[in-house]
């Protein structure tokens, strides 16, 4: 069995937990207050920054130049979604981009991909970063088979984005990687990547909660 399909199994009942959440949910049925929507994109914008730079350092880190040209890619792919939320959502929803600081939860998983990324075997920064790729898809995916056809969702950009086949292809190439380096990984690193990934998965669920909640810091 390959490492992919075991970690599903792992991480599947937090999966479970992620659709489940009222952030999802509310998305699906176009019902998301526009606060909750808009203080989530805003956050994202900071992720993605964060998230393609974590992509280029794993890009530079990796071994084949079939992957390295995947990572960079997706690292390209990153920084083009958040520039597409300035000029979409941003302007649509009237989000004021200075006053936008991280949450958080949104520190603590930018910060989480970085670190692997930069100091983690390669093989564990890749297993750290695919839930974003993966988790996305799959809630983007069942959100856009849920939704009722005769309602205007109006977050039907974001299912759609998620949910398409542009998305679709990275998230296959970024699975096949990830496989091809579990297979070649000792016992040891491939645990490794299996903790990484359940780590990342549970930060996907908290960034959610934490728009949900417009988290805020203590003091
Ligand atoms: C928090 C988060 N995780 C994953 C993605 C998709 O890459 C995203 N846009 N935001
Ligand atoms: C995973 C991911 N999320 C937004 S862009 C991207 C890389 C695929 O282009």
């Amino acid at each position: 069995m390959n490492w992919t399909t075991k970690v599903w199994e792992e991480a599947r009942p937090l999966y479970d937990k992620i659709i489940a959440m009222p952030f999802n949910q509310e998305l699906m049925h176009g019902t998301l207050p526009l606060q909750k929507f808009t203080f989530y994109m805003a956050q994202d914008a900071l992720y993605l920054k964060d998230f393609g730079r974590a992509l280029a350092i794993i890009g530079g880190r990796l071994t084949d130049s079939d992957h390295m040209l995947a990572f960079s890619e997706f690292a390209t792919g990153a920084i083009v979604v958040e520039r597409a939320l300035h000029t979409g959502y941003f302007k649509l929803f009237g989000v004021n981009e200075q006053a936008v600081t991280p949450s958080p939860t949104c520190l603590l998983y930018t910060h989480f991909l970085l670190t692997k990324a930069a100091v983690a075997n390669v093989e564990e920064a890749v297993a750290a970063v695919l839930p974003c790729f993966w988790i996305y898809q799959k809630v983007g995916e069942h959100i856009y088979a849920q939704q009722r056809a005769d309602r205007e969702n109006p977050y039907k950009e974001w299912i759609d984005t998620y949910a398409g086949e542009a998305f679709s292809k990275s998230v296959n190439r970024a699975l096949a990687i990830a496989d091809k380096l579990a297979e070649h990984a000792d016992l040891k690193t491939e645990q490794a990547m299996t903790e990484a990934f359940i780590t990342a998965t549970r930060l996907e669920w908290m960034f959610w909660d934490a728009a949900y909640r417009q988290e805020s810091w203590p003091i």
